[in-house]
């Protein structure tokens, strides 16, 4: 029987997604075995510096590429919204499950909803993508950088000065939190998730065709749609999270795709948002970049690019 050696970061929302693959996977009652090796990631190492700064996404996923690469993993679960638009030479994404909530949600502490919060309120992300559409819907906002996990971030928000803190609906469901502790769930309209956001990615060798096999049968065809627009759109506009950047597309029961892609300032001053409908998730994702750069969003990327490296 052969034995699948799964890496994971070890933190609990990794080590949680990983467990919960795995156990799906078995469920498939195909003749494999499953270990989980635990890598420590540099993302998990620097933990104060904003991520913008430390090099962005690629962060909690490069280390785990390199062990699948020599061969110590076969394959890894990550969520989506963490993955660089293009994967190193050899691997392949060979399974995206169906996604879980695409929301963001504001989690105040004494229940006030975005509306109602009072200006000057501080407003605890460490995302660009989430601040400049904060401060876009509530100008008078005041951001305050936070990292840390979901739990380190919720004890956070008790104890230090914090209004309210924005965080994924996904993270917080598989990480079993009740939807309780949420002040206001965050629709697309509001606040468009980070590109992949809700969606989990797992990766293997390109040439492991036995694992692919088993792979492909938990691919959701929904979500590998949508968020193949969703990285068409990332890898086009070669945003990262050094910029404020955001996509998210839906699919209906007749497979057409509509996506929104979103560029803006960090203070939310200058905005480019499209929306397109169609039934090839490439061309949609290329068109809405294709739109926003004439509109001047790649100037806007490089110059954000350029004042982060000052
Ligand atoms: N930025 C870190 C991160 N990467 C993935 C998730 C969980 C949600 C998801 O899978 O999209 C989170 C936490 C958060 O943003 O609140």
């Amino acid at each position: 029987m052969r034995k699948i050696v799964v890496g994971s970061r070890r933190s609990k929302l990794a080590l949680t997604q990983t467990n919960w693959v795995i156990n799906q996977l078995k469920s498939f009652g195909l003749p494999f075995e499953f270990e989980i090796k635990e890598i420590v990631t540099k993302g998990d190492r620097i933990l104060d510096v904003t991520l913008s700064k430390v090099g962005g996404k690629g962060l909690f996923v490069k280390e785990i590429e390199q062990a699948m690469i020599d061969g110590e993993i076969d394959m890894a679960v990550h969520s989506m919204k963490d993955m660089p638009g293009v994967l190193p030479d050899g691997l392949t994404i060979g399974c995206i499950p169906k996604r879980e909530d695409h929301r963001d949600v504001l989690i105040s502490k004494d229940h006030k909803k975005l509306a109602e919060l009072p200006k000057g309120s501080v407003i605890g992300t460490s995302s660009l993508r989430r601040s400049a559409q904060l401060l876009i819907e509530r100008p008078g906002l005041e951001i305050k950088w936070i990292r840390g996990n979901i739990d380190t971030r919720l004890e956070k928000l008790k104890t230090e000065e914090y209004d309210a803190i924005i965080l994924a609906a996904a993270g917080l469901s598989r990480m079993g939190w009740s939807k309780e502790v949420v002040t206001e769930f965050l629709e697309p309209e509001v606040c468009l998730p980070a590109v992949g956001q809700g969606a989990l990615a797992i990766e293997c060798r390109e040439n492991d065709n036995e694992l692919l096999d088993l792979l492909a049968k938990f691919t959701d065809k929904a979500t590998q749609l949508a968020v193949n627009a969703e990285r068409t759109f990332l890898t086009k506009m070669e945003g990262g999270c050094q910029v404020p950047i955001a996509g998210f597309a839906t699919v209906n029961e007749n497979q057409e795709i509509t996506f929104t892609g979103l560029i803006a300032s960090p203070d939310g001053k200058e905005v480019y948002k499209q929306q397109l409908t169609g039934k090839d998730p490439v061309v949609i994702g290329g068109d809405v970049s294709t739109i926003l750069t004439e509109q001047g969003a790649k100037v806007l990327i490089d110059r954000v690019k350029a004042e982060l490296d000052q």
